[in-house]
């Protein structure tokens, strides 16, 4: 099956200093794939390589077969382009101009999505909680009806019951066939949601293996897994 991702020896450096090194991976069909490392590993600066935010590096990016830069965003959805802190715009007029910029945005999706969570499209945007911001963020995000989906820690902070609550989302709205790469540090809370681990450490990926057979073969949790892969280094 052709990838949704697909990258190929990507390298970059900021300030002459090494944060990638031969990334090589591809993200098929309906996967969810969790990108875990350690705090400054290099992991939101990949998923912005990808969306093309960062554009000096080396390699390719390949998005559902889009090489062209302008392709690849359109194919592209990210929680991380919808900071909604800085606005008194109310979330629903925020969703209509977005629906202007993205041409894959459903607008009525979003406000199925956002009642599915519960959240009321006439709030404020600088009145939303943190919880509801992360709502906010991740309808605004499956609104947009693309192939592939980069989630830079979609549930960070948010108390359990919300956490599940926005994994559900994710779950019952992803478009079929498309793909999603996160990031989280909070490993265990998304074991259930995830395909597929990989680790990026010392500017590459080093694990790269699916849920289950962490979970059958090795007879661990991805948390255990996931701890396992630095004691081995001590
Ligand atoms: N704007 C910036 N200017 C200079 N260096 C930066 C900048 N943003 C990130 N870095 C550096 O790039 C490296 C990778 O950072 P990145 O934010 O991608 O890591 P991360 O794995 O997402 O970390 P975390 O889990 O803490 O969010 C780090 O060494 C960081 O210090």
């Amino acid at each position: 099956m052709t990838p949704n991702l697909e990258l190929t020896d990507i390298a970059f450096r900021r300030h002459q200093q090494v944060i990638l090194d031969s990334v090589n991976f591809a993200v098929s069909p309906n996967q969810i794939v969790a990108l875990l490392g350690a705090n400054g590993a290099g992991k939101t600066t990949l998923l912005r390589i990808i969306a093309g935010v960062i554009p000096d590096f080396t390699g390719t990016v390949h998005v559902s077969e889009q090489t062209d830069p302008i392709a690849i965003k359109a194919a592209i959805s990210t929680n991380f382009d919808h900071d909604l802190r800085h606005s008194h715009q109310r979330l629903l007029k925020y969703a209509q101009a977005t629906r202007v910029l993205w041409p894959h945005f459903d607008l009525a999706q979003f406000e199925t999505i956002c009642e599915f969570f519960e959240l009321s499209t006439a709030k404020h945007l600088d009145e939303l909680s943190k919880g509801q911001r992360k709502q906010a963020q991740l309808a605004l995000c499956l609104a947009n009806r693309v192939p592939l989906y980069l989630l830079d820690e979609p549930f960070d902070g948010l108390d359990l019951m919300h956490q599940t609550q926005l994994q559900k989302g994710l779950l019952q709205f992803l478009p079929e066939n498309a793909s999603v790469l996160l990031t989280d540090h909070h490993v265990e809370s998304i074991a259930n949601l995830i395909d597929r681990v990989m680790i990026l450490h010392h500017h590459t990926i080093q694990a790269d293996t699916s849920a289950d057979q962490i979970r059958e073969q090795r007879g661990q949790s991805i948390s255990e897994y996931f701890q396992s892969f630095y004691q081995k280094e001590d």
